[in-house]
């Protein structure tokens, strides 16, 4: 049976180790430290012992808990009641401030209203003034206004009136003169030249008086002319004073017409700045919006021209999958009211902090009028880059081997790589570098050394699209098989054309017309037959059509038209990364854009580095890796992912931040991945009782062995045993992951890597178990063990003894005990019974006491005498039979 440690039974009881091996020291049990194990009879000493304690402990943590819950209810009760008091009080102050803006705008409003009254009045008053003035002077310069018109041409109406009046009078004056002088003769003559100095003084105004009286009949334009010629009709000659009259007048009619017409233009100025103040400032508001999205987006063109990024991708908002609410609104920079109440009309009701599906987002941008674009985490870390089509240079093609085990995927490989090598050479060639290339008909051809559909798919799952071109390796001898039909639906699901090579044709049994056959039902049909595949047929082993196989690959190349920009700095994929103990981060990269340089400042998912040294395939020396170029780059400051896009930046800082911020939330989410998971399992096992789970951390020398280890465990029945991964990575064991471990209650299984000293001693520390492997078969069977170890024992009932009562008797304190006779078996203090009377179970429970004569004793064998006492039981009769039992566990093997 398993032994137990002291650190778990410490777990279990709630303790800390150290506190149960201070028990154990009371008991007199041997245990040295936390991983110490106890036998099973120690184990059943302890629990027994700690039963109270742990009774009591239960009901101390019950009663806190109650209290705390209290405690909790009381606050949010008293949180409740003070954000109420809050909104109530913040409510009244915005009441406060909008009666207070209104009083504001109203006097305000009142105080314009005043302004323009007494400016009206001010006018007027000015008006009546200059009125007065104009009068008073008898020249005024401008008449302000028509009642004022009026009343002038009545004065000089009256004016004009009067002199006609003293005219008419002065003429009948001169006329009873003349009726005078011509009564007395002499003084008549004497009179006469007097007269005629006169006459010419007179004849003159004579003239005036002719023209006055022709005046007086022409009276009404006169005045009219004298009126509106501001009286100037008195000065000089009559006809001076009409020029005048015209001209001022028409000066006075434009100077009249252009104030009112600047007047109106001021008034109707002064109507729309009030009315429309606001409008405009909107208008206003908006046009400094818009320059500024226009400053943004002419920046944001700018930087992706520097960086060489696709521009028809700007205008697209990247989502990340599985935002929230919160975050889509925050993104599309909308209020998360009207996501909300979209998602409302949509029929699914969400919270700002749930997260979104992929269909939601995109109903809810498309509402929006927004174009979005929903990015996996592999994407989120991804480039897109633009180049002109004119600086594309064609590229050697990348391929995968695909295929069925054993279908000859690795001696195809090995036979590509010795291709075009002389014979001599042959054997000393190594494979150096997760990738090779060929050269073949002085082309080059690049080849992914990890075969399968597996590493394609995951690579392909990490957004790494890193091959052109698939061959599809199928055995003549054995034909489709289920693998051949996974590697087809792959490539075709990556949309990468297939080509067929058709191996094992030198075997006796090989038909390679009938592969074709098999093919035609999966879509692949010989060119041959009218299809789109290339078939070759090759002997990997004997190395036959191998270089017609490759210039079928350069065919389909030239078919596809292969381009890159080689004269740009460099982006790609990781093809595979490992920890070197001598040279520390090693990965190997494929270029798939630009030129990669020893020195270039790198970034590789959350990784950051310069590149301090390049290996090509045959693990020479290089200086620089063009498109379509494999290879192995040293001095990443960490050790990427399989998958992940590299790209070398021009100014370091960026590298640095961009590798900092990913790591980051890398990070975060690793917390977030742990807490979910722990959740989860709560959830689940409140849920379902039945549910067991194993948490587990790996950490491995290469992201290759995680994925075969994680592959593996995935295919292990977990119905009953949930094996949950919640952290993996390529490096030694930290002691941040003794701590995660801790924190999960995992288990850290290293593969072909070691425990730092310190995770080492954290993990004695704590309690946690590490185990370190070196072959994959054997960590699996290991935790396979563990999980049927951690099955839910099923439990069974084990007779002990058979009893017979042969009596029956009082016993002070005790209450009736049964003087019985052991007849199988051996009965212990311990045990369960039931008593049974002529065949009827009349009792279950437990023995109370188990005596020898006056002794208490431990246990009775059959053939001896003992009494017993029965836990709440006295109706006991003689004759019964006491079967006594024990419950043990079984552990399952499945
Ligand atoms: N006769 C003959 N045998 C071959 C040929 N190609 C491969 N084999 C044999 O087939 C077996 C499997 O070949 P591998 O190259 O290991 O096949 P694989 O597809 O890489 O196998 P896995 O890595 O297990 O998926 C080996 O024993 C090879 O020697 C061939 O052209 N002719």
């Amino acid at each position: 049976m398993a032994k137990t440690r002291v650190h778990d039974l410490a777990k279990e009881y709630g303790m800390s180790s150290k506190e149960m091996l201070g028990h154990l020291r009371e008991m007199k049990i041997p245990a040295k430290s936390a991983s110490s194990t106890l036998e099973d009879a120690y184990v059943s000493i302890v629990r027994k012992k700690l039963k109270p304690i742990l009774e009591a402990r239960a009901q101390e943590i019950e009663a806190q808990k109650r209290a705390e819950e209290e405690a909790k209810a009381k606050e949010e009760a008293e949180a409740k009641a003070k954000a109420e008091a809050e909104r109530l009080e913040a409510e009244k102050r915005r009441e406060a401030e909008r009666a207070e803006e209104e009083r504001k705008r109203a006097a305000a409003e009142a105080a314009r209203k005043k302004a323009e009254e007494e400016r009206a009045a001010e006018e007027k008053r000015a008006a009546e003034e200059a009125e007065r003035n104009r009068v008073r002077d008898n020249a005024p310069k401008s008449v302000p206004s028509f009642t004022s018109l009026l009343e002038q041409i009545a004065q000089q109406d009256k004016i004009m009136k009067e002199r006609a009046e003293e005219e008419k009078r002065a003429k009948e004056r001169a006329k009873e003169e003349a009726r005078e002088a011509r009564s007395g003769d002499r003084r008549s003559r004497s009179q006469r030249g007097e007269g005629e100095g006169d006459d010419s003084r007179h004849g003159r105004r004579g003239g005036a008086d002719r023209s006055g009286a022709r005046g007086a009949a022409e009276a009404p334009s006169e005045r009219d002319a004298a009126g509106r010629g501001h009286g100037h009709g008195h000065k000089g000659s009559r006809r001076s004073g009409e020029g005048e009259d015209r001209y001022s007048r028409m000066a006075r009619e434009a100077e009249e017409y252009n104030r009112e017409r600047v007047l109106a233009d001021a008034r109707e100025a002064v109507k729309e700045a009030t009315e429309e103040s606001a409008g405009r400032r909107r208008k206003r508001k908006e046009r400094r919006k818009k320059q500024q999205a226009e400053a943004a987006q002419e920046a944001r063109i700018e930087k992706a021209i520097a960086n060489d990024q696709d521009l028809s991708q700007l205008d697209t908002i990247k989502v990340p999958q599985g935002s929230t609410v919160a975050e889509l609104a925050d993104l599309l920079k909308v209020p998360a009211n009207d996501i909300i109440k979209r998602l409302f009309l949509l029929g699914t009701p969400l919270t700002m902090t749930q997260s979104m599906s992929d269909d939601l987002i995109e109903l809810v941008a498309d509402d929006l009028h927004r174009d979005v674009k929903i990015m996996t985490k592999e994407e989120e870390n991804s480039f897109s880059f633009y180049d002109d089509p004119k600086d594309l240079k064609p590229r050697p093609p990348v391929v995968t081997v695909m295929g069925h085990v054993d279908h000859g995927k690795t001696s195809l490989l090995d036979a590509i790589r010795h291709t075009g090598v002389a014979e001599g050479e042959a054997g000393g060639i190594t494979q150096a570098i997760g990738a090779s290339q060929v050269k073949i008909n002085g082309r080059v051809i690049t080849f992914i050394d990890t075969p399968g559909h597996e590493t394609f798919t995951a690579m392909r799952a990490r957004g790494a699209k890193v091959t052109d071109i698939v061959i599809l390796i199928v055995a003549a001898d054995d034909g489709v098989m289920p693998q051949t039909i996974e590697s087809i639906n792959h490539a075709k699901a990556a949309n990468v054309p297939i080509i067929v090579a058709v191996n094992k044709i030198d075997k006796p049994g090989a038909d390679p017309t009938r592969v074709r056959q098999e093919l035609t039902e999966y879509g692949i049909i010989p060119e041959e037959w009218g299809g789109e595949n290339i078939f070759c047929d090759i002997s990997a082993k004997k190395h036959l059509g191998i270089d017609n196989l490759l210039e079928s690959v350069l065919l389909e190349a030239d078919v596809l038209e292969l381009k890159a920009n080689p004269d740009t700095f460099a982006s790609g994929f990781v093809l595979e990364a490992k920890l070197d103990r001598g040279r520390g981060s090693v990965a190997t990269v494929l270029v798939n854009r630009g030129t990669l340089h020893v020195g270039d400042a790198v970034v590789a998912g959350t990784s950051y580095g310069h590149v301090r040294a390049m290996l090509n395939p045959k693990g020479q020396n290089v200086k620089e890796a063009r498109p379509s170029d494999p290879v192995e780059i040293l001095g990443l400051a960490s050790v990427p992912m399989a998958g992940d896009e590299f790209r070398v930046f021009t100014d370091d800082r960026d590298a640095r931040e961009l590798a900092e911020s990913r790591a980051l939330k890398a990070r975060i989410e690793e917390q977030n991945k742990v807490k979910h998971v722990t959740l989860e399992n709560l959830f689940a096992t409140m849920e379902d009782q039945e549910v067991k789970e194993l948490n587990l951390i790996i950490k491995a020398d290469v992201q290759g062995s995680i994925e075969a280890l994680v592959d593996s465990l995935n295919k292990m029945d977990q119905s009953e045993v949930r094996i949950n991964v919640i952290h993996s990575a390529v490096g030694a064991i930290t002691e941040t992951d003794v701590i995660l471990a801790d924190a999960s209650n995992a288990i850290i299984i290293g593969f072909g890597v070691r425990p730092e000293a310190k995770a080492r001693a954290a993990a004695e520390r704590d309690g946690v178990e590490i185990r370190t492997y070196s072959v994959i078969y054997k960590a699996i069977e290991d935790i396979d063990a563990a999980r049927i170890g951690m099955l839910k024992p099923t439990e069974q009932e084990v007779q002990t003894a058979t009893i017979e009562v042969r009596n029956t008797f009082k016993v002070p304190k005790v209450g009736m005990a049964a003087g019985c006779m052991v007849q199988e078996g051996e009965v212990s203090r311990d045990d369960l019974c039931r008593l049974v009377r002529d065949g009827i179970v009349v009792y279950e429970g437990k023995i109370a006491s188990l005596r020898r004569y006056k002794d208490d004793v431990k246990s009775v064998k059959a053939g001896f005498e003992c009494g017993i006492g029965l836990e709440n039981f006295q109706d006991i009769h003689i004759g019964d039979v006491i079967e006594s039992y024990k419950i043990e566990q079984v552990a399952r093997t499945e």
